[in-house]
């Protein structure tokens, strides 16, 4: 099925390909700040209608793809616009019918503007005579109307599956679907649906209001919605009164599963119906089976929830939560740098648990000295120590660091700098390659990478590097086996780096002035261990290196 109407190929090339052709399908130039910034290597999207290949060098990856058929929300708390998100958030393509364009907030649905019936119709067969769906996900249907052509279009253009979240009230209380739908949905959706996700409301409302107060009425209401057709139910018990875990019950027509969770306690709930079905919708277009996608589903909603609890949007009762896991993050980054900035680099301090153990420091009292005294970026080197204490490490000194506007990087590890959502890494040439770090950790966060040859900042440039780190400058016990490059070899590197560089080993107040002399301008700064960590007090160490940097580069200029 994936090989069939739909394809997307991406390639890796040295130059505009031969074959690439503009006029065949959508061609998406994908521009990826860092990478673009080298003109010979781009990454070619290419979609098309046909599946062929455009040239011998591309691959061809097929991604799934849902259709939602749905409203607009202009607040994006719910609607086409967070069945976008999660659709993103769970990689998935999400193409869009919409059924209605509505003015809504945190405060309620201030408007409805249903979109034509006919019009709804040429959306429907735009997307769906063009591209391969694997899952059509319902939202709000506005009319029978809609609910008919949904249903034309989807004997015309058969899909893997069909989601139906039935919405009917927003959850501000405002009516989305009046009482004629129902039929609709009875008659034409519900047969061919695989699975129908009603909150306790719109179940009591497909069932004739039949009321549903308890686990034990949601048990049956699921039986009983699973009898009109619908192969899979599953009703959502986000309302039900005095209950402390979030509990849905699932019915696949044989086993009736109770999913529960802890209820997270935040106002920012809206959406999460629309996002709940989005995701098994997207969990299915990628092959999963029903239960699994609904498990996946739930587990990313409440891990959303619980990441956004905290964010405020809007002034009304119920607000958005953040698909993408971003926004609180940025919301506690209050001395974070946006953007890296190549003069951080002046005084770098890089940790070692073997110096700091040997003095009686923990890492953040190591790390609160060296930032205290003057130390404008940090990165954690930490060798030997166990994960686990490695992440809450790093979370400990991120507070330090962002508390003074710091930036805290962590060597070697992409892991822990996703885990603790650290402002970046430092990697070196036997390490993660930089390009798939930068993959991993997207376009905001800092990369270094250790040079020590002007071939290699080269490379570091083309990967996306925000910098590189250049040494051994001078012989040092820190790292074994560390070819030294002299202040020749820096000098030489620094000469032919895109990038800003910074100067590393066996660099101590005695002989950092030479470093800062050198007289190449994009040398921004020293990054040390021993000069400071290898020291009773990491404090003094720090400032008096900062004032010989100073002094260094006071004389320079
Ligand atoms: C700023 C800076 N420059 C170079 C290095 C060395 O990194 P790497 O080559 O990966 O060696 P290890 O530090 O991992 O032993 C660095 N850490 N920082
Ligand atoms: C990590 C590293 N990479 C090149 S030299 C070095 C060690 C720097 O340590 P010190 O500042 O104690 O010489
Ligand atoms: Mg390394």
């Amino acid at each position: 099925m994936w090989g069939e109407g739909f394809s997307l190929n991406i390639a890796l090339c040295v130059s505009v390909p031969q074959g690439f052709r503009q006029s065949k399908g959508l061609s998406l130039l994908l521009v990826n700040s860092r990478i673009n910034r080298n003109k010979h290597t781009r990454i070619f999207m290419e979609m098309q209608g046909n599946g062929s290949p455009t040239t011998s060098n591309q691959s061809t990856i097929n991604i799934p793809h849902v259709l939602t058929v749905a409203g607009s929300d202009s607040g994006a708390g719910a609607g086409i616009q967070a069945d976008l998100k999660a659709c993103a958030a769970r990689g998935v393509y999400c193409s869009t019918v919409i059924t209605a364009v509505t003015a809504q907030n945190t405060v309620g649905v201030q408007g409805v503007n249903v979109v034509p019936e006919d019009f709804v119709a040429e959306q429907m067969k735009s997307v769906l005579s063009d591209m391969h769906v694997d899952v059509v996900k319902t939202g709000m249907l506005p009319s029978i109307g809609i609910v008919k052509i949904l249903h034309q279009h989807l004997r015309e253009y058969p899909v893997r599956a069909l989601v139906v979240d039935p919405v009917m009230v927003s959850t501000s209380g405002d009516v989305l679907a009046g009482p004629s739908v129902l039929a609709g949905f009875r008659e034409d959706l519900l047969p061919m649906a695989d699975i129908i996700t009603p909150n306790l409301k719109e179940a009591s409302a497909l069932l004739d209001g039949v009321k549903i107060k308890t686990v034990s009425d949601m048990r049956s209401a699921a039986k009983l919605l699973h009898d009109m057709g619908v192969r899979n139910v599953l009703v959502k018990g986000g309302d039900l009164p005095d209950s402390l875990d979030a509990v849905d019950i699932f019915f696949d027509g044989e086993h009736l599963y109770e999913l529960r969770s802890s209820r997270i306690k935040t106002r920012n709930t809206h959406g999460t119906g629309c996002t709940l079905a989005s995701c098994i919708a997207a969990e299915l277009a990628k092959g999963a089976s029903m239960l699994e996608a609904v498990k996946v589903a739930k587990c990313f909603v409440e891990t959303a929830l619980d990441y956004s609890k905290e964010i405020f949007i809007g002034n009304g009762p119920q607000g958005p939560f953040d698909h993408l896991m971003k926004l609180k993050s940025n919301a506690h980054n209050s001395g974070r740098q946006v953007r890296f900035n190549p003069s951080d680099l002046f005084l770098y301090a890089v940790t070692d648990s073997g110096m700091n153990r040997r003095w009686g420091h923990s890492i953040s009292d190591a790390v609160k000295a060296a930032v205290q005294g003057g130390a404008t970026i940090v990165q954690l080197r930490e060798k030997d120590i166990d994960t686990r204490d490695f992440v809450e490490a790093a979370k400990s000194c991120l507070q330090i660091c962002r508390a003074h506007g710091v930036p805290l990087l962590i060597n070697d590890r992409i892991d822990v700098a996703l885990a603790c959502d650290a402002d970046g890494v430092h990697i070196g040439q036997s390490d993660m390659p930089a390009h798939t770090a930068r993959a991993l950790l997207g376009p905001e966060k800092i990369i270094g990478v250790s040079c020590k040859t002007p071939e290699q900042a080269e490379q570091a440039w083309i990967a996306g590097a925000d910098y590189i780190g250049c040494g051994g400058v001078y012989p040092t016990n820190t790292k074994a086996n560390n070819l030294t490059v002299g202040l020749d070899g820096l000098k030489t590197v620094c000469l032919a780096s895109k990038l800003p560089v910074v100067a590393i080993g066996g660099i101590k107040v005695s002989n950092a002035r030479p470093v800062m002399e050198i007289g190449v301008p994009n040398l921004k700064g020293v990054a040390v261990v021993s000069a400071i960590f290898d020291s009773e007090c990491v404090l003094t160490e720090t400032r008096k290196l900062h004032a010989v940097l100073t002094e260094a580069t006071a004389a320079v200029k």
